[in-house]
């Protein structure tokens, strides 16, 4: 989030822009909503309960975080905190020596003599006093990043661990991703780090306020227009406060959304010429001269109104901070002056203690005050990072959506190369958040070893039943049957391990090839089964070709940082300049690899070197093959070549296909099902299909006829 600091999610109702609470107020072609809490609670001094509340309900968090960093650096931890109270406690005693000085000043105007070793004393002490504050930050910030770094490094594998574990729909639920979003390290420090620091922080502050103020009010006691003056200048802190216009922040909760369609369609202009995926429709297209014709005419429409959320945010910021409050402030800041001149008429000998007087009050109350503000803010943060707290260590424990079962499989090991019986009784299914059926009323069965292929028309759910057999999803009513036994009753870990799927979405991990496809069966990999896997998906050949081979990057993880570059510089570092990237745009898709620049059809070969990995060349394992349009970006041969293969690897291992394409695979299938908006509508052989003369029939005819 930018803007203010990084408060993560509270707990309470949906955020809604049109509660009462949420003000709505319009910036430029923006709309703001920000919810508005109750105006108490928005002075300094104020808190909500409820803040309290969550903050001793997240404290076994921090205890928790503190028994974890004792083991991984106790010592440097109570050392931190150490020097933390002694930087406390360093203010007050500055302040009592400066009490001293003053006395020793009223001393001398009024006796006309001065302690001199009273006042070496003095004086040393505060000398020490601010060497001693210097070297307490100096110690504090090293031992700081040390502490920082060591947790990063320890706490990293637990984000990792909470993140790993999570199945598809539990990851893509929004308020589990938020979870997972808080939990992860912000702004250079983790989530444990920032608790504690905050927790600390906050102590101490209030330690320092504390002894600030007793020290303060036992040098106030002892000057003619000390409590005059200190109240003098709270009384220009509190004004101060007040007069900042608190309605101006976007507070804890606010959104931000434009149904301004020219602003809209100016911006999508922006991002069409400025990124390299639509270099080439921009070109063929000869696109230039309308798109900037068009463009400059939104410009001007829009005029002043044109410009991004934050510019139009801050511009108006700064217009509103001039408030009245704000100028009928200005003359406290005078007052301590104008206090001062009336008592050095009244008393003119007085005027040098009354100028160290003046001067140690206005120092002193400022920082005083200060202090009192940074600890409201502080305090204010901590229930934020305690939460952040909180939410790291349930990751952990974010139950999955799709729950495990008990049930070991395949009973007996050796026969799950044999393949294994699917069936649907009665299965519909609803994507998460979706209202339309995705399938309805599916029953088919496909027996042990058997080839089934799904066909059917784009959206009619062929996906979404392999999905369905690998238990990315449950279905919303209905059974599925493996081997006989329901699916959700069998281990997850034992039903993955016994089947191989290739997704029609696959992706390919940020790894090198070899991972990639090791990754296929990450137990059984070793360069020797990459290479055959590889060869089997048909990728051996271009990988040869690749300067790094198997070792090649398919999408560097790690990018490189450059800035202000000479104009002719085009590559580093052995790369290519990626100056697109520079301007905002992320490459990516399948269309081909931008760090590669390997083809759809050559990253599709990738993928299905993966799924052989598993499949075929660590087999004994596997009895369920699953195939998703593995040939969608295939060129004929290939996918012929590929199809070959795995008709001749699959052996006895049942196989279930979903296909646009009829004919190559549907012929040498044992059961056809021909699917069209999430029901299946036909089933049957190849002949069968034909004999029937129902829509498959059409449609095989219909792909026949354009090869004659
Ligand atoms: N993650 C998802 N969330 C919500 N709806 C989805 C999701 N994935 C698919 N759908 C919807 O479910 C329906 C079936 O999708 P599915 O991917 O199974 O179709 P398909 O037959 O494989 O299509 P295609 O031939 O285009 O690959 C479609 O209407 C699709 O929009």
């Amino acid at each position: 989030m930018r803007g203010g600091r990084n408060r993560s999610s509270r707990k309470g109702p949906a955020f809604d822009p049109d509660d009462d609470h949420v003000e709505h107020r319009h910036l430029g072609v923006w709309d703001l909503y920000i919810q508005r809490e109750p105006r108490l609670s928005r002075l300094p001094a104020s808190w909500k309960l409820e803040e309290y509340a969550e903050i001793i309900n997240d404290l076994p968090y921090l205890w928790r975080t503190l028994h974890d960093v004792r083991a991984i650096c106790g010592h440097l931890l109570v050392l931190y905190l150490v020097v933390q109270i002694a930087i406390s406690l360093l203010p007050a005693l500055n302040l009592w020596y400066s009490g001293q000085l003053l006395k020793i000043v009223q001393i001398a105007v009024d006796e006309r003599t001065v302690d001199k070793h009273l006042l070496f004393k003095v004086a040393g002490g505060r000398v020490v006093c601010a060497v001693a504050e210097r070297c307490a930050v100096y110690f504090q910030v090293k031992i700081s990043a040390t502490l920082n770094g060591r947790m990063k490094r320890h706490f990293s594998a637990h984000i990792f661990h909470s993140m790993a574990r999570l199945d598809v729909p539990t990851f893509e639920d929004p308020v589990v991703s938020q979870q997972i979003a808080s939990s992860v390290p912000t702004n250079h420090m983790n989530v444990a780090w920032s608790a504690i620091t905050g927790v600390s922080h906050t102590a101490t502050s209030g330690l320092r306020l504390v002894t600030q103020a007793l020290v303060l009010l036992s040098v106030l006691r002892e000057q003619r227009d000390g409590p005059l003056l200190a109240a003098i200048s709270l009384a220009d802190y509190l004004l101060s406060k007040i007069a900042v216009n608190s309605d101006l922040g976007l507070g804890s909760a606010w959104a931000a959304t434009t149904s301004n369609q020219d602003y809209i369609r100016m911006e999508g202009l922006k991002k069409l010429i400025s990124s390299g995926r639509h270099r080439k429709e921009l070109v063929a297209g000869g696109l230039s001269n309308s798109l900037e014709a068009e463009y400059r005419s939104l410009v001007d429409r829009l005029g002043e109104n044109a410009s991004d959320f934050w510019s139009q945010y801050h511009d108006d910021m700064n217009k509103a901070r001039i408030s009245f409050l704000n100028l009928v402030r200005l003359p406290f800041e005078e007052l301590p002056q104008i206090a001062f001149s009336l008592r050095a008429v009244q008393y003119p000998s007085s005027i040098p203690v009354s100028l160290a007087s003046l001067h140690l009050m206005q120092q002193t109350t400022m920082a005083f005050t200060q202090n009192v503000s940074g600890l409201m803010q502080q305090a204010g943060s901590v229930a934020d990072r305690l939460s952040s707290l909180r939410k790291f260590y349930e990751a952990a424990n974010i139950k999955n959506i799709v729950p495990d079962g008990t049930a070991p499989f395949p009973e007996n090991a050796q026969t799950v190369r044999h393949g294994v019986s699917l069936e649907f009784k009665d299965v519909s299914f609803r994507y998460p958040g979706s209202e339309d059926y995705a399938l309805r009323d599916i029953s088919f069965k496909v027996e042990s070893g058997q080839l089934c292929v799904i066909v059917g028309t784009n959206g009619s759910g062929k996906s979404t039943v392999l999905k369905l057999l690998a238990r990315i999803y449950d279905v919303t009513s209905g059974t599925i049957l493996i081997d006989g036994r329901n699916i959700t009753t069998l281990k997850l870990d034992d039903l993955r391990r016994a089947m191989a799927i290739l997704f029609q979405d696959y992706s390919l991990f940020p790894l090198s090839i070899h991972d990639n496809i090791a990754l296929g069966d990450p137990a059984a990999a070793t360069p020797e089964k990459v290479m055959e896997a590889a060869r089997l998906g048909g990728a051996a050949e271009f990988i040869a070709r690749l300067p790094d081979g198997f070792d090649t990057y398919v999408e560097r993880p790690v990018r490189d940082l450059y800035s202000g570059l000479p104009e002719n510089t085009k590559t580093l570092f052995g790369r290519t300049i990626d100056h697109a990237r520079l301007r905002g745009h992320m490459g990516g898709g399948h269309e081909g690899s931008g760090d590669l620049g390997l083809s759809g059809g050559q990253l599709q070969r990738l993928a299905v070197a993966r799924t052989f990995m598993r499949s075929s060349v660590s087999e004994p394992k596997v009895g369920l093959l699953l195939f998703d349009e593995p040939s969608a970006s295939l060129d004929p041969k290939a996918e012929q070549d590929l199809f070959a293969r795995l008709r001749e690897l699959r052996g006895n291992k049942t196989m279930v296909f979903s296909t646009h394409r009829f004919g190559n695979l549907t012929r040498h299938a044992d059961l056809i099902m021909y699917m069209n908006d999430a029901l299946v509508l036909e089933t049957g052989t190849h002949e069968q299909l034909l004999k029937r003369d129902g829509d498959y029939a059409r449609l095989w005819r219909m792909q026949a006829e354009a090869f004659l």
